[in-house]
């Protein structure tokens, strides 16, 4: 057994999902997102403790959700920040003093399976940093202002995911450069790879998608419920 404490994020504002509030307040099957994402770290036995980083504003709002829900393990509340990255950052500088493996995951990503997090818990004991990703299945176009620049290699295009699993002080130090030289990266791993470290890449599953837009949703919807049927295409 790989023991390892979750990040799990939900301090966005879910614009694209365009509810008129965060989208992890959405119910999917009459239990809002963000608690589908925490279920699966507490059933997780792995999984030690939980951070769910939240907007201030919505603290007291998400507090009542978690005592309303029955959690075997502890899930303590941070305040998160502006953008992802410095909501990450709250969370690590939370559990300063920590020193094991932390998984940060998007807590609009509902569907890792509890396989993915084990082989990731696996290789980010072995390796220090991994993640989660897909190989990408749609050939990509590269495009800088309305203009078709070329068609890159699918071959070695990967989608990445979330949980991405690291040691706590590579994770720490790495968010921390960032910070001081204002990098904003579009994940985790990617402020450990501008460090030099490598990463190790353990492919996921298609499922763990993340809930962006309410076409989305409509997944979502029919991944959770059976008794839904799949949208024709
Ligand atoms: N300041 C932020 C921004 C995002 N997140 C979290 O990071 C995850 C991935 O981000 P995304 O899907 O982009 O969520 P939002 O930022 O909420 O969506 P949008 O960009 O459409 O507003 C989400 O679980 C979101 O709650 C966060 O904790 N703090
Ligand atoms: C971290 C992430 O989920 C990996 O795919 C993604 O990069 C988050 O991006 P977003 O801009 O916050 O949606």
């Amino acid at each position: 057994m790989r023991s390892y404490h979750a990040i799990v994020l939900a301090a966005g504002q879910g614009k694209r999902m365009k509810a008129g509030e965060n989208k992890q307040f959405i119910k999917i099957r009459n239990k809002p997102l963000i608690i589908h994402t925490l279920e699966l770290f507490n059933r997780d036995s792995w999984c030690t403790s939980i951070s769910l980083v939240v907007n201030p504003k919505e603290e007291e709002r998400i507090r009542d959700l978690i005592n309303n829900t029955a959690f075997q393990k502890n899930v303590q509340i941070v305040k998160g920040g502006k953008e992802r990255q410095q909501s990450v950052f709250e969370g690590l500088k939370s559990m300063e003093g920590y020193s094991g493996m932390v998984f940060i995951h998007d807590g609009a990503r509902p569907f890792v399976s509890l396989d993915s997090l084990h082989e990731l818990a696996e290789a980010t004991f072995t390796h220090q940093a991994a993640l989660l990703a897909v190989p990408v299945t749609d050939t990509i176009k590269q495009v800088k202002n309305n203009k078709l620049l070329e068609t890159l290699d699918r071959s070695t295009l990967w989608a990445a995911q979330t949980p991405q699993g690291f040691h706590y002080d590579m994770i720490f130090k790495a968010h921390q450069l960032a910070d001081e030289q204002n990098y904003t990266g579009t994940d985790d791993a990617s402020l450990v790879e501008r460090t030099g470290q490598q990463v190790e890449i353990v492919q996921g599953s298609y499922d763990n998608i993340k809930i962006t837009t309410p076409e989305d949703l409509k997944r979502a919807q029919a991944f959770i419920d059976p008794e839904e049927p799949e949208e024709k295409i």
